[in-house]
């Protein structure tokens, strides 16, 4: 059950085709337990799920850092559930740093990476994470077949959608979780109007699930358009920009 990765352009596709070169199912151990990351994100207010990010293709180097330490920042600037990078090459991520993450706090995890074979699901809940993103502009048809997959593991699963095509695919394949990006992953361009349109979009569907709205945010001005329509943004660079991330997280948070 592997998405036709020849047809995805730009950035996206590379990484996607790299990553798929890459998986080679292994043994893993039993799964422990792990929080809810959609309960988290349906507390009060908007919820801030941090993300742990060393570099990115836009980017570069951001920050040379121990994911235990910054998760641990953000559970003390209060994140509600913290997001690790574990693509490697282009992120400098890894399921070393999932792990470690998980035994630093006991927030819900959320494994960011491009999945395109199901193992990878099995691999981020061996690993500890709650949740795995889910890119429709990578798996398109199967997507349903993918949340299904995920279900079936006991994983939750945030589906990213960059258009209103893509918004369609996901409630069509019954996303209980939503992923707004902001950011356009072939291109990498950045346009902060995208979240709350397609948000509305989704609404005005019917759709009654989690709202997520993803990358360029850096300021608590910038969150106000998703107060009352999102339940929760993710924010990476920015904070690992900030000298002292408990205290860049907090200043988000109010
Ligand atoms: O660093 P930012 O601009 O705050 O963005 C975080 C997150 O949204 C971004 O890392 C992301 C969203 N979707 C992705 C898919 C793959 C890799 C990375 C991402």
């Amino acid at each position: 059950m592997r998405p036709d990765l020849a047809r995805v352009p730009g950035v996206l596709g590379e990484i996607a085709r790299q990553r798929a070169l890459e998986v080679a199912p292994y043994p893993l151990p039993d799964p422990a337990p792990v929080p809810s990351f959609r309960e988290a994100l349906l507390l009060p207010g908007l919820s801030l799920i941090a993300e742990v990010k060393r570099a990115s293709p836009s980017e570069g180097l951001i920050r040379v850092v121990d994911p235990a330490e910054a998760a641990r920042a953000y559970a003390r600037g209060g994140a509600r559930a913290v997001s690790v990078l574990t693509e490697p090459h282009r992120f400098g991520g890894s399921l070393r740093d999932l792990l470690a993450v998980r035994q630093a706090v006991d927030l819900p995890l959320l494994r960011k990476d491009f999945v395109v074979d199901p193992f990878m699901l099995e691999e981020a809940r061996a690993h500890g994470a709650s949740a795995a993103l889910l890119i429709v502009a990578l798996l398109g048809e199967l997507t349903g077949a993918y949340l299904e997959e995920a279900r079936g593991l006991g994983l939750e699963a945030l589906v990213e959608v960059h258009t209103e095509r893509e918004l369609e695919v996901a409630l069509e394949a019954g996303a209980e979780m939503v992923g707004v990006n902001n950011r356009d992953l072939s291109t990498l361009r950045i346009d902060l109007g995208t979240a709350p349109r397609l948000g509305r979009l989704a609404r005005a569907r019917g759709f009654q699930g989690v709202l997520v709205a993803e990358s360029g945010y850096s300021g608590r001005e910038e969150l106000e358009p998703l107060e009352g329509l999102f339940d929760a943004v993710l924010i990476g660079t920015s904070l690992m920009k900030s000298p002292d991330l408990e205290k860049a997280l907090r200043a988000l948070v109010g």
